[in-house]
């Protein structure tokens, strides 16, 4: 960007680099192509960067306010209120020394198989992710995206049991995304379950494409996947309002999406925003979630929020 003038999308049409909040009420950030400049560049990330750095000790921990947090979501769950709400915090980490390219080196030498970015804006802030979820691929008419739930900390094999809590949390999922592109799309497709490898924590995954009906656009996809039950829940508007009203923080960017809008060829590649941190003033806050079903305790679904920390820790 050429200058620090903050543009938004609405409506999806405009070329350029998006970051969207979790509420989906909210405007989304956009950095038009036109008043950005595009440098295409090869890193080398082979460059020796040593990781474990400088925090663990000054966590600031809130376990006590996320289970009840969680108790609270499976009263209403056990009410029939909720089916599933993915409930989130935020960890705060005070950093001695911090360098952004080295940060950003970091993580891209961690994970290979990850989205990794860093986005900066003088009015928004300074962001960090190494997100394993794929929002949406568009290529003309063909789109791919996934379901992505489920959680087991990778120990030495990928070849690992699923819980049935973890397959029914990810089932909900794809069930969720094939009704809501069912009406705005056809030749729909839903690959078989498998397990993914995302840093230190293994995830279940369907695969899912197809194309976008004549009468549709972009923005109806988007709008129809985001927030899909990974970051949000179902009922979709109930759990956003449990959310917004019971969360110990506001989200803003975690677990919205970001990425290219309608560049090269009119082509996009958008990302949820997961495994993600903000930095500012030498405070990092980082920010995990986990899916709570009927099948959750509050104990493990705080243990996963750990595990989902150290994705980012590992470069601080
Ligand atoms: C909400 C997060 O992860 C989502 C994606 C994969 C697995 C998830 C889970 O097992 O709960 C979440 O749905 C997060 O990492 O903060």
């Amino acid at each position: 960007m050429r200058d620090d003038t903050l543009h938004y999308t609405t409506q999806f049409k405009e070329t350029g680099f998006v970051f969207a909040p979790f509420n989906s009420d909210e405007k989304a950030v956009l950095f038009p192509l036109e008043k950005s400049e595009f440098i295409h560049e090869n890193i080398s990330i082979e460059e020796n960067v040593s990781l474990n750095g400088n925090t663990s000790d000054e966590v600031i921990s809130d376990k006590e306010k996320h289970l009840h947090l969680v108790e609270k979501a499976l009263d209403e769950i056990n009410k029939n209120e909720l089916v599933k709400v993915v409930l989130s915090r935020k960890e705060e980490v005070q950093l001695d020394k911090f360098d952004v390219l080295l940060t950003f080196k970091k993580l891209l030498n961690s994970y290979a198989n990850a989205f990794v970015y860093v986005w900066f804006h003088p009015k928004v802030g300074l962001w960090f992710g190494a997100t394993p979820e794929t929002l949406l691929n568009i290529e003309g008419n063909s789109f791919k995206t996934m379901s992505l739930a489920g959680t087991q900390v990778y120990v030495d094999s990928e070849e690992v049991v699923w819980k049935n809590k973890e397959l029914e949390e990810q089932q909900l999922v794809t069930d969720f995304i094939e009704s809501q592109l069912k009406p705005i799309s056809t030749n729909l497709k839903v690959d078989k379950k498998e397990t993914i490898r995302a840093g230190n924590l293994l995830h279940l995954r369907s695969k899912i494409e197809g194309e976008l009906n004549n009468g549709s656009n972009l923005k109806a996809l988007i709008r129809g996947l985001h927030p899909t039950p990974a970051v949000c829940g179902l009922p979709r508007e109930k759990a956003e309002e449990f959310i917004c009203q019971n969360e110990n923080y506001k989200r803003t960017f975690y677990s919205g999406f970001l990425g290219e809008l309608n560049l090269k060829n009119k082509n996009s590649y958008l990302f949820v925003n997961l495994r993600c941190m903000s930095v500012e003033n030498k405070v990092a806050s980082i920010y995990v979630g986990g899916g709570i079903t009927k099948e959750s305790s509050a104990k493990k679904e705080w243990e996963e929020t750990i595990a989902k920390t150290k994705t980012i820790k590992k470069v601080l």
